[in-house]
């Protein structure tokens, strides 16, 4: 039996962070990950995708740019993409567990489970810490429909050898919007299916709505209301069986109705863990409810902040201070901006103006139309918009939602202002470079 200060189970964002951590403060520190180091997000998740949309960017540019300088929309060479996005992925293995060795973080390859509350087995290993985290991540969720074995998920699209003459997607989030925009502009026939008439549920729906006619425009076709019953293979491809008749002939389909937490191996009964569908409950310092000494970080928490790479290497950075018990004080996460890499982006953090509007003693709302704005009239945008919840008393911004091709850089930046409670009067001390989207921040206010 091999004893450490601190095992982490899961080498994914969450635990990585964790492992190097605590490693620096001088802990004995093993990991154990049963698939590819990195977890997800580098694999098979943020960083892949975002290389496919390079490509989709430089496409929607172009569009944007037709009559205004450029001639002739490129078309998008899947087979070049997806080498592009091996020539990152095919490494993030090796030199994850490269890095995991170089700061002698002891790794084991294998899945996890609880022997008790101390112990944990690997194959036949067993090993005993002081402390434990979690970290274990999630997983598509796959409906129960006959035909079920036919579903693709996120991880088979990022992997796509050849991209199908038509692909359906079920669901209506994040990971629908997205694959869908690209599986679009690399030249497939695109549906989205979902159940109810309701689309990423977290964001402003004016703008979800906004987004969803640009994409209606570009060539998605959207089927709500759609239940879907049954995935029949035929001899060409395969049919989507869905409630009032519905029928959809298809070369691929892929489920994107959310992810569930990776727990059902982990044997959580050995060691009182407590844990609901959303995933492991633990309490405002991310310890299990029954044992002071596990902790559970990322995506495998149930609880309700987004489940996101930078809010597991959040939790990870703060289990290390409460290990180590440089802090005591409970987590205190700050305003996470989230984000639809769609064509265009879709952006929200903060007080949304729905909530504003209830409560307009509080609360104003800028209503923007940007799109003659010079940053996006420049870049010939179709439409751009922002809405912006400035707080009555303060003079603050405290909310953002904003629909632009340029909205995963401008989250960031009211991101820090929100966060940092920069005032406008603040902001005027300040030069940015101009013409610049940054440049613009002063006229939000
Ligand atoms: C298609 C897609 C796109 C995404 N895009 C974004 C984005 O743009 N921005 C963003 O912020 N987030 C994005 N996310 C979410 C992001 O990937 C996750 O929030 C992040 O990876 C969570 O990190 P984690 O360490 O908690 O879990 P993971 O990264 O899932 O890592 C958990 C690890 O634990 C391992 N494991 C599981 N069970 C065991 C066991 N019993 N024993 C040993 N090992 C085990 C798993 O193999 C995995 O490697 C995306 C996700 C997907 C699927
Ligand atoms: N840009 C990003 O940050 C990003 C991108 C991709 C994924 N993610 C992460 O991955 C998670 C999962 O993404 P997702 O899109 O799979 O989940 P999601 O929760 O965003 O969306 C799930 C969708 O499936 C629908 N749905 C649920 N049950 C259904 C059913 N039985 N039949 C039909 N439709 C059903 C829901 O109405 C919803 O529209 C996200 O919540 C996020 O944490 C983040």
């Amino acid at each position: 039996m091999t004893k450490f200060d601190v095992i982490i189970i899961g080498g994914g964002p969450a635990g990585l962070a964790a492992a190097y951590g605590l490693k620096a403060a001088g802990k004995s520190v093993a990991i154990i990950e049963n698939d590819l180091w990195g977890g997800t997000c580098p694999n098979r998740g943020c960083d892949p995708k975002k290389i496919l949309l390079a490509a989709v960017e430089a496409k929607a540019a172009s569009q944007h740019l037709q009559k205004y300088g450029i001639q002739n929309v490129p078309t998008i060479n899947w087979p070049e993409l997806m080498a592009s996005k091996h020539d990152y992925t095919d490494g993030i293995n090796d030199s994850t567990l490269a890095g995991l060795k170089d700061e002698q973080v002891i790794t084991f390859h294998g899945t996890a489970h609880f022997i008790d509350d101390q112990t944990l087995q690997v194959a036949e290993t067993i090993l005993t810490a002081t402390d434990i985290i979690i970290a274990t991540g999630q997983r598509p969720n796959l409906l129960a429909i006959p035909g079920e074995q036919y579903l693709l998920t996120s991880t088979d699209f990022l992997d796509f050898a050849e991209m199908p003459q038509r692909v359906a997607f079920i669901g209506g989030g994040y990971v629908a919007f997205e694959l869908a925009a690209i599986a679009n502009a690399a030249g497939a026939e695109v549906h989205l299916i979902q159940h109810n008439q309701h689309f990423l549920k977290a964001f402003d729906q004016d703008l979800v709505q906004e987004l969803v006619e640009q994409l209606k425009q570009q060539g998605i076709q959207f089927d709500t209301d759609i239940e879907t019953k049954a995935i029949r293979k035929t001899t060409t491809g395969f049919v989507v069986e869905g409630n009032s008749g519905y029928q959809l002939d298809t070369d691929a389909v892929i489920c994107a109705t959310g992810r569930i937490p990776n727990i059902e191996d982990l044997a959580l009964a050995a060691a009182h863990i407590e844990a609901d569908r959303h995933g492991i409950k633990v309490n405002d310092h991310l310890q299990t409810l029954h044992n002071s000494h596990i902790y559970a970080i990322g995506d495998v928490v149930s609880r309700t902040q987004p489940k996101l790479t930078p809010v597991a290497g959040f939790e990870g950075r703060y289990v290390v201070q409460q290990i180590l018990k440089t802090d005591k004080a409970p987590i205190n996460y700050p305003v996470i901006p989230t984000l639809v890499y769609a064509t265009p982006k879709l952006a929200q953090i903060g007080v949304s103006a729905q909530v504003a509007a209830q409560d307009t003693d509080k609360y104003q709302v800028h209503d923007l139309d940007l799109t003659h704005w010079f940053t996006y009239q420049r870049i010939r945008e179709p439409h751009a918009h922002a809405k912006i919840v400035i707080e009555q008393a303060t003079g603050l911004i405290v909310g953002v939602s904003f629909l632009s091709e340029l909205a995963d850089e401008m989250i960031n930046y009211f991101a820090n202002l929100i966060n940092q409670q920069i005032t406008a009067e603040q902001l005027a001390q300040q030069i940015f470079a101009y013409p610049t989207p940054a440049s613009d921040l002063g006229y939000f206010y």
